[in-house]
């Protein structure tokens, strides 16, 4: 039986401590959030950060976009949130109306104030492996943080990554590549079999295609580590990407769907939010 990597249970102490830290610096970090209240998934989850940024002591700004928002409105809305010294973090939650390029207005924000690490700038550090402080996009930084908290080190290991999205896949791609493990990026252009092949030996497998059961225990190797950032409603059920009940039987570590890397997300964002604000008044 799998060890649960428990990520509600960890984000929580993270938060905890985070509270204590943002109250002893003595700062007021604020976090605006660009989203649209149209979309059910962006109401949740901006509901959610929005609840957990108060229990930190960051306060949060909510700028909700209409319907038929334009990328040049949203790139305006960015430019004055990029000027106002009283936010010290900006984040454009995914997706955004479909007339809007999301990677275009993540490229607007101002690298300093890029708390989700989606911008070109933070982006390229990150590809370039580059020294010093600059946001990584929360999900993939929050799979990093469990798997150093439960003592699983990517080095010299094979790593198969399945999805390329710019929020999750691509950045978790390159932060396993930094860590120095061989790593696999699967899409959804992969060949089934060519996917298959990879995860027979494969020492740690991280989903995010948002398809339920996509990854099932008799396709893993014994003893692999299972990340799953897959996130489906079945039946009413919260469900992740990878099969539970057969994956867990063979796997050494797993998250389980939910409470696995959604809370790590999470407190991730909030503690890439106080950085942001640590270093502004560091460089000022
Ligand atoms: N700008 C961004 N947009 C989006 C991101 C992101 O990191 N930055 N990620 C996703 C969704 N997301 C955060 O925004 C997110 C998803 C899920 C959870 C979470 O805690 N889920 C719970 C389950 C909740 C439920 O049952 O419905 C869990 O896994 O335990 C947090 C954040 C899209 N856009």
């Amino acid at each position: 039986m799998a060890t649960i990597l428990d990520g509600k249970a960890l984000s929580k102490d993270l938060k905890i401590a985070l509270a204590d830290k943002v109250k002893e610096s003595g700062l007021s970090p604020k976090l605006a959030v660009v989203f649209d209240p149209k979309n059910d998934g962006s109401r949740l989850y901006v509901g959610m950060k929005q609840r957990a940024a108060a229990k930190v002591g960051i306060a949060t700004e909510d700028i909700a976009v209409a319907d038929d928002v334009t990328t040049e409105a949203v790139l305006k809305i960015v430019a004055d949130l990029n000027a106002d010294p009283s936010v010290t973090g900006i984040l454009v939650q995914a997706p955004l109306p479909e007339a809007v390029n999301d990677q275009q207005v993540f490229s607007a924000i101002a690298p300093e104030k890029d708390v989700d690490g989606l911008g070109a700038f933070n982006q390229g550090m990150l590809f370039g492996d580059q020294p010093g402080e600059y946001a990584v996009a929360a999900t993939p930084q929050g799979v990093m943080t469990m798997l150093k908290h439960y003592d699983i080190d990517p080095y010299g290991k094979k790593a198969v990554v399945v999805g390329r999205s710019q929020l999750f896949g691509r950045p978790m791609a390159a932060l396993l590549n930094n860590a120095n493990a061989t790593v696999t990026l699967a899409h959804r252009y992969t060949p089934r079999e060519m996917l298959l092949d990879s995860l027979k030996d494969a020492d740690i497998v991280v989903v995010g295609v948002g398809i339920a059961n996509f990854i099932t225990g008799d396709q893993i190797k014994d003893g692999a580590v299972l990340v799953d950032v897959g996130m489906n409603v079945v039946d009413g059920k919260t469900t992740g990407d990878i099969e539970f009940v057969s994956a867990e039987k063979k796997a050494s570590f797993i998250t389980p769907v939910p409470g696995g890397v959604g809370p790590m997300t999470i407190a991730t964002l909030l503690e890439n939010t106080f950085a942001a604000a640590l270093n502004q008044e560091k460089n000022q």
